[in-house]
């Protein structure tokens, strides 16, 4: 299957994390998520060991699966293998996307790669993904080793110089969401505002209605 073939119906990305949902449970989370509108959701644990990191994700994985969402792991591929989930999202500082592509040897699954540097627009590792993260789009206190904020004027930019997918990360809230779609996102994805929100369901399903207006 060539990138061509794939397709990229989604508009809204829930990156999660227990600690990002704090006193809620993250399962929960992710469900009342997706009957919000979550189309795509990733796990990222920075901080858990293998065993604790595939077990979680294995639980999730089992929800994604009931309600047909992708399920993306953050940075280990090996867990990704594994757990035979959609893909994988990697950044500068992880395994390239050139190199997963040689150990996991399933052209439909989806490898999300990290944009810091205009440069990288150019690389070998930018044509065999799926989809671009602008990392970050505005500053955020969920992820502070960063490196451009791109603003919405760095979304048009990348926009000009890739045909590939772009999602938008960073900061990223209902008061801001349509602008960053304006500028060239074709897809959300926040941690904050569907985490940290007191009604997920409804912080998903107002984030989505923004998104399709
Ligand atoms: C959708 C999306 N975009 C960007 C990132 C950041 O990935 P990375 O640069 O590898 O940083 P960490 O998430 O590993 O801290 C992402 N995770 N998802
Ligand atoms: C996981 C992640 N990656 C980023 C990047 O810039 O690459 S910013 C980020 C966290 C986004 O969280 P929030 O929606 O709470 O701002
Ligand atoms: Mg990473």
């Amino acid at each position: 299957m060539t990138r061509k073939e794939k397709t990229f119906p989604y508009q809204l990305y829930l990156v999660i994390s227990k600690n990002d949902c704090k006193n809620k449970n993250m399962l929960h989370v992710a469900e009342q998520a997706i009957l919000g509108g979550v189309d795509l959701i990733q796990i990222r644990e920075k901080k858990l060991s293998y065993e604790l990191f595939l077990e979680e994700a294995a639980r999730l994985l089992e929800i994604t699966t009931k309600y047909g969402v992708p399920l993306i792991i953050n940075d280990n591929i090996n867990i990704a293998i594994q757990l035979d989930t959609a893909g994988v999202h990697v950044g500068n500082n992880d395994i390239a996307p050139t190199q997963i592509r040689k150990i996991w040897n399933e052209p439909s699954k989806l490898i999300g790669y990290s944009i810091e540097y205009m440069d990288q627009l150019k690389s070998d590792d930018c044509i065999v993904s799926d989809y671009l993260g602008i990392s970050p789009v505005f500053l955020t206190p969920t992820k502070k080793d960063t490196v451009t904020e791109w603003g919405l004027s760095g979304i048009t930019k990348i926009r000009k110089n890739t045909d590939l997918p772009l999602i938008a990360i960073g900061n990223i809230h209902k008061e801001n969401i349509r602008s960053v779609i304006k500028a060239g996102a074709d897809c959300i994805a926040v941690v904050s505002a569907i985490c940290s929100a007191i009604e997920p369901q409804k912080a998903a399903f107002e984030l989505k209605n923004e998104i399709l207006k």
